[in-house]
């Protein structure tokens, strides 16, 4: 590979953000625009990382700096320490082999069958014709359409094309495999069979997966590690599950209450107030993991609190294949009871957020 600079040693990490921004300049009408500003991000090798945000928060500005699409205006992208803003363009090329990419639209060509697409790039790279076919065939049982082989794009389910988009990508046996909302075009049932075939892609090829999306479903089926972008900067990164159960910014917390089970039912919802009068009662959201997920809560804070508790909503999950419990569960805001019902979430390790108060 031609480079200017020797590769850096980055351990651990398949790819590094490091202080990178990325200003659009003025063109005709539109002013300049900084999409990202200050980025510093680790994707572990051999991790599922997702990058979570809104239209427009810098996702896809932030994952095409990864292959070369957009150069940084300021920091530096490593992929395997090489700095991908300092190759030209015949190192480009050969790092794009080792870097392969999923996309929304899938981008796949019409008038090539499935094996055709899934050969396409191996072709370029100038590979004979019989090693090609060594290569897709297993790539095509991998994906689950080795009977499909023949087919065109058009004859073929939404899921069925992004499975050849996945299978297209692994052609050149990359290390990396970058995915552009590679789900968001897909029904719930199709995204999960997808989202099951990257987990099992990264558990069996050992492949390191950055991923963007503006799902938290997504996230929370498939990644170990996530980061929040807000208007072109980070505002929270972690492990998945940490993130899910103690989310400490705002936008995290936003986008998280769109999942399902996490909305309050709508008659609460509609009288819950931010300030408690006589007689209300509290209304507060318990996160549960590990053990205490196993034990009788509620009739155990019954009894601690001597008091009636309404349970308002509930749900058993997993992130990141991990079972966690959420609970909304109601009781008297008098300080006595409150004040027992704080002992005992203390005592037992369970998280608590108050929701607001309701007669
Ligand atoms: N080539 C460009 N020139 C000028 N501005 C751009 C360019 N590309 C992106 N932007 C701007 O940068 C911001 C971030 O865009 P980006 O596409 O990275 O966001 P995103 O999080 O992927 O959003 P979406 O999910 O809607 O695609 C947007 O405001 C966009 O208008």
């Amino acid at each position: 590979m031609t480079v200017s600079t020797s590769p850096i040693e980055t351990g651990d990490a398949a790819v590094v953000f490091d202080g990178v921004s990325k200003r659009f300049a003025a063109s005709g009408q539109s002013a300049a625009f900084t999409a990202l500003n200050d980025v510093s991000l680790t994707v572990g090798r051999g991790s599922i990382t997702g990058v979570i945000g809104r239209s427009g928060a810098g996702k896809s500005t932030l994952i095409r700096l990864v292959n070369g699409l957009e150069k940084p205006t300021a920091g530096k992208v490593l992929v395997d320490g090489v700095d991908v803003g300092a190759l030209d363009e015949a190192a480009l090329r050969e790092l794009r082999r080792s870097v392969g990419m999923i996309f929304q639209h899938f981008n796949l060509l019409s008038s090539r069958t499935v094996f055709g697409n899934v050969a396409l790039p191996l072709e370029i790279a100038g590979m004979d014709r019989r090693a090609i076919d060594e290569r897709v065939r297993p790539l095509l049982d991998l994906v689950g359409l080795a009977d499909k082989h023949g087919r065109y794009p058009a004859e073929l389910s939404g899921g069925q094309k992004q499975r050849i988009g996945i299978a297209r990508a692994l052609a050149t046996e990359p290390k990396l495999l970058l995915s552009d909302e590679a789900t968001s075009a897909l029904d719930p049932e199709t995204t999960q069979s997808v989202l099951e075939l990257l987990k099992r892609i990264n558990a069996e090829l050992g492949l390191t997966v950055l991923l963007i999306t503006h799902e938290m479903e997504v996230v929370k089926a498939v990644t170990s590690d996530v980061a929040v972008i807000d208007k072109g900067e980070i505002v929270e990164r972690g492990h998945t599950f940490d993130v899910f159960t103690h989310p400490k910014h705002e936008t995290t917390r936003a986008l998280l209450s769109g999942l399902p089970g996490s909305k309050l039912p709508e008659a609460v919802a509609r009288d819950i107030r931010p300030a408690a009068a006589a007689g209300d009662r509290v209304v507060v959201r318990l996160t549960f993991f590990g053990a205490a997920a196993e034990r009788p809560l509620i009739s155990r804070l019954i009894q601690s609190i001597g008091a009636e508790v309404n349970i308002i909503a509930g749900t058993i999950d997993e992130i990141g294949s991990k079972p966690y419990g959420s609970l909304v569960v109601a009781y008297g805001a008098d300080p006595e009871t409150s004040g027992k019902a704080d002992r005992f979430f203390a005592e037992n390790g369970l998280t608590v957020e108050v929701l607001g108060y309701v007669a």
